[in-house]
């Protein structure tokens, strides 16, 4: 097994499915079974008697420190309690604001060197907004808790999702629909292409990375008839980010960007709402998904899916997600580490 610094893992809302997902992963990648490699370690920030709940062995440690010689036996955990009782499918505002300082312990044990990359299990957003949580999810608290880190190159955060061989990266994402031809502005795509461009390099290894750019409107606005955006925003934009350096493609129709052949073209493809990237990558994966903040000083995965409050606690909840989540996280740090 890998030793060195651990994963850091966020338990995320108690009450969803995050807590089942960590421990039904645990042996599968403390013990890998066949050619699988290890991974890096992980310690769980997060209340220990609700992991300690999901049959698994669970054994608080005082640091990420200890968290390496632990791994083999028990699942490590800083232990840090829920105020409220933790009923699965219930979710509880009153542990909010625990599930939010969950997040910041991770964010803070990075930055100390403590951890290698972070691994968010799900929050659920409504009642984090309930107890005042300010932020649309993860991705946005996350690079406030690190605005102050120097971090050399275009600065995040960027969504990204991945599934098989997609990585389909987001200019806007949790906005409603009908902003978006205000939000889809040529700094925001560039920003954003930058990013990625750099990401690819600094944490995926691809020295030369092919980027896609979709177009928002059907057919690509079919030359301005249908809509003018690639015409007026992203196709000035794209001849700029080529001046620029960057290979990066016209904005391109997205009905026909996510099939086998058309993916094999890039190594990751710009989109310009949610569920642009994210029907593709669940479509082609719903239960292997992860999400990945690029752009910030610290490595942060996270399974695609959400809370799952509908399943949790009934035992089915499948860890696949979470378990590609940890090995992304092991990969991309390794690589950043190189660099
Ligand atoms: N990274 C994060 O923290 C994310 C959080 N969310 C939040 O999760 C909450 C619920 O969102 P939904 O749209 O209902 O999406 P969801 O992903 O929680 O659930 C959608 C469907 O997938 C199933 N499902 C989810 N996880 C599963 C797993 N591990 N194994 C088997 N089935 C699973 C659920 O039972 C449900 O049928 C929302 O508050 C949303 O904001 C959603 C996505 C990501
Ligand atoms: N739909 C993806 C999602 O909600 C993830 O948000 P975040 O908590 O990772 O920012």
């Amino acid at each position: 097994m890998t030793m060195g610094r651990p994963l850091i893992v966020t338990m995320g809302d108690p009450a969803g499915v995050g807590p089942e997902i960590i421990a039904r992963a645990w042996p599968i990648l403390a013990t890998p079974p066949g050619p699988l490699a290890p991974v890096t370690p992980f310690v769980v920030v997060g209340d220990a008697d609700v992991l300690a709940a999901q049959g698994q062995p669970v054994e608080p440690v005082l640091g990420p420190a200890d968290a390496a010689a632990v791994f083999g036996r028990a699942i490590p955990v800083l232990h840090s309690p829920a105020p409220a009782p933790v009923v699965p499918g219930r979710p509880d505002p009153a542990n909010a604001p625990a599930v939010a300082d969950w997040i910041e312990r991770g964010v803070d044990l990075i930055l100390s060197g403590e951890g290698s990359g972070l691994v968010t299990a799900p929050i659920a957003k409504a009642p984090m907004y309930a107890s005042g949580f300010r932020f649309p999810g993860h991705t946005e608290f996350i690079a406030e808790l690190t605005i102050d880190v120097p971090f050399r190159g275009t600065r995040g955060p960027v969504m990204m999702l991945t599934a098989k061989n997609l990585r389909a990266c987001l200019v806007t994402i949790h906005v409603p629909i009908d902003q978006l031809p205000e939000l889809v502005t040529a700094e925001r795509v560039s920003r954003v292409a930058r990013v990625v461009h750099e990401s690819m390099k600094r944490d995926f290894g691809i020295a030369a990375p092919r980027l896609a750019m979709a177009a928002l409107n059907p057919h690509a606005g079919e030359g301005g008839a249908i809509g003018l955006q690639e015409v007026t925003v992203l196709r000035p934009a794209a001849e700029a980010l080529r001046a620029e350096g960057l290979n990066i493609t016209d904005p391109l129709p997205a009905d026909t960007l996510f099939h086998e052949e058309a993916r094999a073209r890039y190594d990751a493809v710009v989109c310009l709402y949610h569920d642009q990237a994210l029907i593709p990558v669940k479509t082609l994966d719903f239960w292997g998904g992860v999400n990945a903040t690029l752009g910030l000083p610290i490595i942060r995965t996270s399974p695609d899916h959400g809370t799952g409050f509908d399943i949790a606690g009934k035992g089915i909840a499948r860890a696949d997600s979470f378990i590609a989540a940890v090995r992304l996280a092991s990969e991309m740090a390794a690589t950043r580490r190189q660099r």
